[in-house]
This record gives structure tokens, sequence and C-alpha cells, in this order.
């Protein structure tokens, strides 16, 4: 997949996962090419926590032109303590080493909103594959888990998470709600962010986002041999951004689409998040923010393990594209944010790819 390979291939086509459904992008070389990125910007959030507001705007308007150039961006200095991102890894290599059977007693078929445990190849995004060659372990939003000390209302009142009961993975649970409270208060200081790079109040977006709909995945996928495998096929997040840390392997696993059909690989930074913009954000955006395709392919012989964090407004929010963004005479319904990520959750359950042709053909 170097760019000297592309360069001598016509006319391929690289295959995704978009919006629930296949979709697909022409490679293209040479005269064809469009101006796209080649590599991540990477922006200083410690403007984030600035008093000043010239300094909260300057960031926005990095953080916008990123949003809206690449979709992705390395995030430094975001306040997320670095003890904390070690503890957390270490809490989820122990883990992901525990005997099969106390991961499969929290099985996440075992769940409608698939929270628990995904063993290897069950996720599998891309039909040319044998499945993702990843294991991981999903979370969020639950009411009746004590640790978010939210109101147990009726729509709110049946379990949503699995945590597994064996002793020896009491360590767990703990170690993952202090990422996932930090990344709470790192997902509100971006959500005002990117209110004000979008022209908006910095608080827009926080009246449908009072209890928003979260979701921690811890995941790891073994070093792969083949070319042919995947770490996680080639996707879109259905989510309104997604904040990743990722362990530091030697070599790049993460990969980023761009417009030309070119893979761009992001190398592990310390002590850095990754941030993307999601399905939802390019919704509301009108398709002006990328909702970037990205993908996994572990070929450094290293363990990879990773920790996104999927943020999305109230379950009963309900969104719509921004006044900025219509068109005259253009139609825009209303979605509701719940109801939406649930079809979108059942599609990834039930179906994959038509055809069977894969990244590339
Ligand atoms: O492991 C990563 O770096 C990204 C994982 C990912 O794209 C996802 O879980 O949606
Ligand atoms: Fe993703």
């Amino acid at each position: 997949m170097s760019s000297i390979e592309t360069q001598t291939e016509s006319a391929q086509y690289v295959h995704y996962h978009d919006g629930g459904g296949p979709g697909k992008r022409r490679v293209l070389t040479g005269q064809d090419a469009k101006p796209t990125f080649t590599e991540l910007p990477r922006v200083d959030m410690r403007r984030m926590f600035s008093d000043d507001f010239a300094s909260r705007k300057e960031l926005a308007v990095e953080v916008g032109a990123a949003c809206r150039d690449v979709g992705f961006f390395y995030a430094v200095n975001h306040g997320v303590d670095e003890k904390v991102l070690d503890r957390t890894f270490d809490a989820v290599k122990q883990f992901f080493e525990l005997p099969t059977e106390v991961k499969m007693e929290v099985h996440n078929q075992k769940t409608k909103k698939f929270r628990g445990y995904e063993a290897f190849l069950e996720g599998k995004l891309d039909p040319s594959t044998r499945g993702d060659l990843k294991e991981g372990f999903l979370m969020g939003e639950d009411a009746t888990d004590p640790e978010q000390n939210r109101p147990i209302t009726p729509a709110t009142a049946e379990p949503r998470n699995q945590w597994p009961t064996a002793p020896e993975a009491a360590f767990f649970r703990p170690a993952i709600y202090e990422y996932y409270n930090h990344m709470i208060n790192f997902s509100r200081r971006m959500l005002s962010i990117f209110a004000l790079a979008l022209d908006l109040p910095e608080d827009y977006f926080d009246s449908i986002s009072t209890h928003p709909m979260t979701n921690v995945r811890a995941v790891h996928y073994p070093p792969q041999d083949s070319e042919t495998d995947v770490g996680i096929g080639a996707h879109t997040d259905f989510c309104w951004f997604t904040l990743v840390f990722q362990s530091q392997t030697k070599e790049p696993a993460l990969e980023v689409l761009n417009a030309n059909g070119v893979w761009v690989p992001v190398m592990p930074q310390k002590n850095t998040f990754v941030v993307n913009v999601a399905d939802f954000l390019k919704l509301v955006t009108g398709g002006t923010w990328q909702s970037t395709v990205h993908g996994v392919r572990n070929m450094g012989g290293e363990e990879r393990y990773s920790m996104p964090f999927f943020f999305s407004p109230n379950e009963d929010g309900v969104v719509s594209v921004l006044p900025q963004f219509r068109k005259l005479g253009g139609k825009y319904e209303d979605i509701v944010v719940g109801e939406y990520f649930q079809r979108r959750l059942d599609v990834d359950r039930t179906t994959h790819l038509d055809g069977g042709e894969g990244r590339r053909s």
C-alpha cells in the first residue's frame, strides 16, 4: 500500500463501511489527484483551559480547519493526567490476559447495546476478511451503575453495562471508570471548542448533552502476520466525535483514508490523543466537516492496545443540519439521537458489506 504502488495501478477503489452501509472511493493518482492531507495536524489543546476568550477562539479556528480538511487531528496538552493513562492501559492489558471464560461471562451478545466483551474475529466490517483481528470491551452510559451518579428513570432503569464478577477481574471496573470520568470532562471541553469552531456560542450543544451517550471501548490487537487480515475494517464512527488513546507501538497501525484513496498512517505520539469527527458532526454541518474513514492493521509485530471514547448527545436529543449549513429550498429532517444510534448499532450487528470486496479492488 505504498504511494508508489498506488501510482502504478489504475481505476482502483478503496472499500469501506460508511453510515451503516458499504461505500467506496476511487484511488486518484497523477493528474486526477485532489489536494488532500498526507498527515494529521497537531493541535495544542492547552488553550482549552484559558480564561481568555480570544485564546479559546484561536484554538477553535485551528480545530475547525482540521475538522473540515482532515476530520482527524492529534490533540496535545489535553489535560488528562499521564499517570491515569498509564494505569488504564496496565489494567486493560491485564484484563485481556484473563482466562477466556472470565471474559466470556460478559460476552457482548448477551446485551441489546452490545456492551461487554467482544471475542477475536467477531467484529467483521469487511466481508473479504475472516473478521477483525481484535478483542474488545465496551461500556457506556448506564444510570444503574452507581459510579455514574445519574437519576434512574423509566427510560434508564434497565442495566446496559456488564462487568465481570470473578475476583481476579475486580481491578477492571474502577480502572475503566477512572478513564471514563476523565474522558467525560475532556469531551465537554472539546464540545465547547467544536461549538466555537462552528461560530456558535460555546454552550450551544450543552442543553442536548446533559446526559450524553458515551462509550469507552478497550481494544487489544495482536500482531498480524498476514496482509489480508485487518485489526478493524475500514469504517466511519457513528457518534458525535471520538477521542482515541493508543499504545506506543513502534510502527503505526491506525490508518486514515484521504481524498485520493491513500491510507495515511497515524503514528502513536507520546501522551497524545487522536481526535476524529464522526457521523453526527458531519450530519449537522451538512457534510462540511468530514467523518473520515479509518481502520487498523497491526503489522509491526507488537501487541497493540487502544481506548477510543465515543461521545454523542443525549439519547432523546433532537438534531438537524445547523442553520448556517442549510441550502435555500433544502429539506431537513429532525433526527432523534438515540434512534439513529440504535439503527446504526443494529446494522453493524446484523449485516456486512455486500460483494466480498476488500479494502482495495
Ligand atoms: O484502535 C484504534 O486506534 C481505532 C479504533 C476504531 O477506529 C474504533 O474502535 O472505532
Ligand atoms: Fe473508529
